[in-house]
């Protein structure tokens, strides 16, 4: 059973130290997640809507600035030698934390995809997009038609914040296709759960292998007691 209570206004604010919280068994009030140094973050848990499943939420624009700047530095340190000249990031949270990486990686800029389309944007450089947190909304994911010469020919990194299902990140990288560009590797603060990898494998059997998480989160089982328990591998 966890001990501490946490507000909801209070996760992702604080990093603890290895082994602060037991990180399996059953959880109650949240998901405890390691980073690649073994500190600590808390996830609430979202129950799904069969009652029996949940995920750990990750919401990472309103995590606190040394938050974000750990996930960002443990994330540019793994994909460092992939040799990024460019970052290309997801709306709307993946932009906050592709910025970010894109700053630890030392780059002066980034290309942030959008939502939005203006004017001078065009149809051809632009696909659909739903997410697991936004299935029922139909967006379309843009990219500015200017901002191409930075990624073409590049070695472009594609960074969200959470690839899920996966259909962001596909997105993203459809978008990359319409527009001649493969990214040498995906990437995201946290790989929810496993269903993302068939997705992508989808696109190219390359992806599962070029996918990078700072770390990854099951989906969680309810217990008889009503808890939540990561199934055994
Ligand atoms: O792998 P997926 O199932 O696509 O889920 C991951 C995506 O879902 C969330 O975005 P959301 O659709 O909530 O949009 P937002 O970033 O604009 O809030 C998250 O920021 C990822 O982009």
């Amino acid at each position: 059973m966890q001990k501490d209570d946490i507000a909801p206004h209070e996760f992702w604010q604080e990093l603890h130290a290895p082994g602060s919280f037991p990180a399996d068994g059953d959880f109650t009030s949240f998901y405890v997640a390691e980073l690649q140094d073994r500190r600590q973050l808390r996830l609430p848990i979202r129950v799904l809507a069969d009652s029996e499943h949940a995920l750990a939420s990750l919401i990472v624009n309103q995590a606190s600035f040394a938050v974000l700047d750990a996930l960002a530095g443990q994330l540019a340190a793994t994909i460092r030698h992939f040799d990024i000249d460019i970052v290309a990031g997801l709306p709307t949270l993946g932009l906050t934390f592709a910025a970010a990486v894109a700053q630890k990686l030392g780059h002066a800029r980034y290309v942030p995809l959008g939502t939005s389309r203006k004017f001078w944007y065009r149809d051809d450089l632009s696909v659909a997009l739903s997410s697991i947190t936004t299935p029922q909304q139909q967006r379309r994911l843009y990219i500015d038609p200017r901002m191409l010469p930075l990624l073409q020919g590049r070695r472009v990194a594609l960074i969200d914040d959470v690839i899920s299902s996966g259909s962001s990140i596909v997105a993203g990288l459809q978008l990359m296709t319409a527009c001649d560009i493969e990214p040498v590797v995906i990437a995201a603060a946290m790989l929810q759960s496993e269903r993302w990898k068939e997705k992508i494998a989808a696109e190219g059997a390359q992806w599962p292998d070029r996918t990078i998480g700072v770390f990854a989160t099951p989906i969680l089982e309810r217990t008889a007691e009503g808890r939540w328990r990561a199934p055994t591998a």
